[in-house]
């Protein structure tokens, strides 16, 4: 099972590179990761199982993460309606998006990045998503606000950016041109 340990920090070269597609149909061994990824989130979430092996409740995880050069990512969370949203994608391409940003009030975080790190980080309010699922399928789907901004974040992984590349370096807390902030 994945644990924190096999979570790389900021610093590791791996965070900052471009992912290498991986091959489609996807390999039973990416299969294998895809459905590894996702449970990690999933146990991340279960406080005993968090509690046992000290991970940090998360929502969302990308393969350079793991040092493994490949695009792939999962996100299991729930949208403000409580529609959950639990997949696991190879080859995720943000196909189209909204000029209407957003950010969470609060700032984000990273499970490589073991630091407060204060600043808005702006995100696009609605991006259309575009990847294989675990069935080798390729799918399309459109999300907005919170979860939008969970897939912004791993697929920024995906091509070596992290967080805090976004936020604005002489003012972390100026407000974002066209933005709603988050409402939680
Ligand atoms: C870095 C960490 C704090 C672990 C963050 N967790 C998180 O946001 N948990 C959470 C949020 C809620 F709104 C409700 C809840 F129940 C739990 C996270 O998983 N990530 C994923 C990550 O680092 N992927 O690489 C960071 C988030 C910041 C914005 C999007 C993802
Ligand atoms: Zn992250």
């Amino acid at each position: 099972m994945i644990t924190m340990q096999d979570i790389i920090r900021e610093g590791h070269p791996t965070l900052a590179k471009v992912a290498t597609e991986v091959s489609v149909p996807l390999s039973k061994d990416d299969v294998k990761l895809m459905n590894n990824m996702l449970q990690f989130i999933i146990n991340s979430q279960s406080p005993e199982i968090a509690k046992k092996y000290q991970l940090r409740e998360s929502v969302g995880l990308a393969a350079p993460q793991l040092n493994l050069d490949k695009r792939i990512i999962a996100v299991h969370t729930e949208d403000e309606k409580g529609k959950l949203y639990s997949i696991a994608l190879a080859n995720p391409k943000i196909v189209s998006y909204s000029e209407e940003m957003t950010y969470l009030p609060t700032g984000e975080g990273c499970l490589s990045i073991d630091r407060e790190v204060e600043g808005f980080v702006p995100r696009h309010r609605r991006v259309t998503i575009q990847g294989y699922n675990v069935k080798g399928q390729l799918v399309k789907f459109r999300v907005r606000d919170y979860v939008a901004v969970v897939f912004q974040h791993e697929i920024d992984h995906l091509n070596g950016h992290l967080f805090t590349d976004r936020i604005n370096k002489e003012q972390p807390l100026a407000p974002i041109a066209n933005a709603q902030p988050l409402e939680f």
